[in-house]
């Protein structure tokens, strides 16, 4: 079963074409590596995948019964308020916004979800502490929880590892391949790092405005040039 479908998928910014001709199929579990140069239309695609633009061609579907509400999504470090006033609990638990619906107040499910996540992360020790004051590796760590809160089958993930220390990179991949493996969640990626990145993953989809390549990760050409890192 596919959990992502691209078929000729072209999107654009006032006429400006920035993706072209996007077309794959994800399989349900799969961990997808969206790699690429500045400006080779990554964060559009994900952009496109969370219905944030319309695409000016072709279609992106995903797995029936995985609405665009149960992505769970990650954003950059640097769009994440650094200076948030929440704990480390509350930031979590904000995850599950989205499904309080009417509801005006988080019920058991939502709170058993983020003790799990929390748990999941190695975060239950800190729960009660300020995200402001975290290091750059447990605040990724808790964006992660807050997306697993919110995740229904599906994490969108943009630069995870960004800005973290080589073992901090691996300790966050290692996580990812966990929750890939583990929860059975979907995991689409965007990384700059062709060599930990990619090998973490089970497909890569290389992009240069259009798609350049898209399969296993370990039949990647990219692969052999970059390093073929550990899996
Ligand atoms: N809001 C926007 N308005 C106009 N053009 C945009 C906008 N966002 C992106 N673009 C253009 O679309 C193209 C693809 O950009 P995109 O941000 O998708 O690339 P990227 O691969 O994510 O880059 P990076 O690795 O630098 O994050 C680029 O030429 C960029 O200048």
């Amino acid at each position: 079963m596919a959990a992502l479908v691209c078929r000729g998928l072209c999107a654009a910014y006032g006429g400006r074409e920035a993706l072209h001709g996007v077309d794959f199929e994800l399989p349900a579990g799969a961990f997808l590596a969206v790699v690429g140069p500045n400006g080779s239309g990554k964060s559009t695609l994900i952009k496109a995948l969370l219905g944030l633009i319309k695409p000016s061609a072709g279609t992106v579907k995903l797995e029936e019964g995985v609405g665009r509400s149960g992505i769970g999504y990650m954003p950059q470090q640097s769009e994440s308020r650094g200076d948030f006033p929440a704990t480390v609990y509350e930031t979590v638990i904000s995850g599950r916004l989205g499904r309080l619906g009417l509801r005006p107040f988080y019920g058991r499910q939502d709170r058993r979800e983020a003790e799990k996540n929390l748990r999941l992360m190695g975060l239950w020790e800190l729960r009660t502490r300020a995200f402001r004051e975290l290091s750059g590796g447990q605040r990724q760590r808790t964006l992660l929880a807050r997306a697993l809160c919110a995740a229904d089958g599906m994490l969108v993930l943009d630069e995870p590892a960004a800005g973290l220390d080589a073992e901090t990179q691996e300790r966050m991949y290692s996580l990812l391949r966990d929750v890939n493996k583990k929860e059975g969640a979907t995991v689409v990626m965007v990384t700059h790092d062709l060599v930990r990145g990619a090998a973490a993953a089970t497909h890569v989809l290389e992009l240069d405005g259009g798609q350049k390549y898209f399969g296993e990760a370990g039949l990647w050409p990219g692969r052999a040039q970059y390093g073929s890192g550990e899996k």
